[in-house]
């Protein structure tokens, strides 16, 4: 793996000086002063429109980004990851997902070893189990067809199926899918509420089998089917097991023919196409399970064989740190033109934050730069009565990912024109913001006197010079789902490339996790606690008063 501060790079000195020119520069004037701006800066993937005009750069920023790119040597990397080179170096592991949806099945190398016949037995166990079940060959313990599965996990193994499930909602089989991952007791009471235990079927998805969340919903979940009057040897018929921690499983009490292997070289958040997606085959069924992993695939492979200055997710994540390092952003913002994806930011929260929230660097040594950005969003045009507010006129660059589809799964009247006449509106309106000289303009049309336009004029100018990135999808279909995914997917490891931290150990979720399972015997006796700081022993000892 490349081992390269990109702050040492010529590129990045280069930018370094570059960036004061374009600083001063407005976008609207980049687009008068180049009429090939769209054609230059916009390009097709499939049914995928990526405009990344209105970004305030030009030839010579993106020249000199991918310059950037070279003198960190991505291609070697991303030549690592797919070859199956451990480049998950804390945890010595390879990163393999694209392995998961290698659907031209290609060997895959893992230790020597290919990895694709495993990854196709598990494959064919999905689709017959997911078919059984759809069908109604698959009967509960009472003999009745499964109505309701209800996926218990938490972060990687919750936030990828619950994002997919929604977003392919029209692409939906009889099965009611639900998800439960809080360890607060409402989540799992709330959702069996309305279920019943002999059509209910629970997939119990965790990586690593020891999560407490998940591990005590699991067990939750099996005291109230066994409360239904169903026998231990009931279980099997209505528990399946997502891991892959086979000892675990067995240990629990799953029948081994129920459980979904998959690899230590699947990261939690890239693991939607493992096993860990067999809540998605069973809402959406196998064959548009397979068509999200050919979408997955097909970005994969503009992904590995692309030149830079073509390829998707190197110009995002180029774009990115261009925002993130010189500008100074803070933040980024997606924001889906779709309801169905109302889920997606928060995916990716966990899809980037996770991966890139690292201040060493590859050396083991304290990062003196920014590594990643904070994600957010919701989808439009919620978020426009919502918060805009600020990434319109606040003091703050918010760099934002747009994207919309351009056929609705539900044409109803004008509906899909309106929410798109938003989505092209709010793009333009950001980049051109308004001039004092036009507010002016409206507010004397509007009858107001010299003093009222004195008066209200700077509060109603727009900067704009903000700058997004617009994503427009022919149509949300399992095959572009997997594409747009596996674009973040491989957008966020370039930058985790060229920030040089490793993007596939998530250590800072450990410590929370510690100190809890230190706390929870502390809160069973009725004695005072002194053994934290001031304010943890407080919080305590008030909640112990309280219960
Ligand atoms: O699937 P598991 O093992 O239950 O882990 C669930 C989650 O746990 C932790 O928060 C992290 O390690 C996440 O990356 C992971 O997704």
């Amino acid at each position: 793996m490349p081992n390269i501060d990109f702050t040492t790079t010529n590129a990045y000195k280069y930018l370094t000086d570059h960036f004061i020119d374009i600083a001063a520069i407005d976008l609207k004037a980049l687009f008068k002063s180049d009429n090939e701006r769209f054609t230059k800066f916009s390009t097709r993937f499939e049914d995928i429109l990526v405009d990344y005009s209105k970004n305030r750069v030009t030839d010579e920023t993106v020249a000199l980004l991918i310059q950037l790119a070279r003198e960190c040597r991505l291609k070697d990397a991303v030549g690592a990851m797919f070859s199956g080179e451990k480049i998950n170096v804390t945890e010595g592991r390879q990163v393999l997902h694209t392995a998961l949806r290698n659907q031209s099945n290609t060997p895959v190398l893992a230790d020597g070893k290919d990895v694709m016949p495993e990854v196709n037995a598990v494959l064919q166990q999905m689709k017959t189990f997911s078919e059984a079940v759809i069908s109604g060959e698959w009967k509960g313990f009472t003999g009745k067809q499964i109505t309701d599965v209800v996926n218990i996990g938490i972060g990687g193994s919750d936030l990828g199926p619950v994002m997919v499930t929604e977003a392919l909602k029209p692409y939906k089989t009889r099965l009611n899918l639900h998800f439960v991952s809080n360890v607060d007791g409402t989540h799992i009471a709330e959702t069996l509420k309305g279920l019943d235990p002999e059509t209910t079927m629970f997939l119990i998805a965790s990586k690593t089998f020891t999560t407490q969340e998940t591990m005590a919903n699991a067990h939750s979940a099996r005291d109230w089917f066994l409360a239904a009057g169903a026998k231990e040897a009931d279980v099997a018929k209505h528990f399946a097991a997502l891991s892959t921690n086979s000892k675990a499983v067995e240990a629990f009490g799953i029948d081994t023919a129920n459980m979904f292997v998959f690899w230590d070289w699947v990261g939690g958040r890239y693991s939607l196409w493992s096993a860990i997606g067999l809540s998605i085959a069973l809402s959406i069924g196998f064959d548009n399970f397979e068509e999200l992993l050919s979408g997955a695939h097909a970005m994969d492979n503009h992904f590995r064989a692309t030149e830079f200055e073509q390829n998707i997710p190197v110009i995002l994540a180029l774009l990115g740190i261009w925002y993130n390092n010189f500008f100074e952003a803070e933040t980024e913002a997606i924001l889906p033109y779709d309801q169905y994806m109302h889920r997606f930011a928060a995916y990716f929260q966990q899809g980037d934050m996770e991966s890139n929230g690292k201040s060493t660097d590859r050396n083991g040594k304290a990062i003196e730069y920014q590594t990643g950005p904070i994600i957010w969003g919701e989808p439009g045009t919620n978020g426009q009565h919502a918060f805009y507010q600020l990434i319109h006129q606040g003091t703050k660059l918010i760099p934002c990912d747009f994207i919309a589809p351009a056929q609705s799964h539900n044409p109803l009247g004008e509906h899909h024109q309106m929410l798109l006449s938003n989505f092209f509106a709010q793009t333009e309106a950001l980049m051109n913001g308004k001039t004092y000289d036009v507010v002016v303009e409206e507010l004397k049309a509007a009858g107001k006197s010299e003093a009222e336009i004195e008066q209200l004029a700077p509060f109603k100018v727009f900067e704009g010079n903000r700058p997004t990135n617009s994503i427009l999808v022919k149509k949300i279909t399992p095959r572009s789902l997997g594409s747009l995914i596996a674009m973040y997917e491989h957008k966020i490891f370039v930058q985790g490339i060229i920030w040089n931290i490793y993007s596939f150990d998530q250590w800072g979720v450990e410590l929370g996790k510690q100190l809890a399972g230190k706390i929870l015997p502390e809160l069973k006796g009725d004695e005072e606690v002194s053994s934290h700081d001031a304010s943890t022993n407080g919080l305590i000892n008030a909640y112990k008063g309280w219960r």
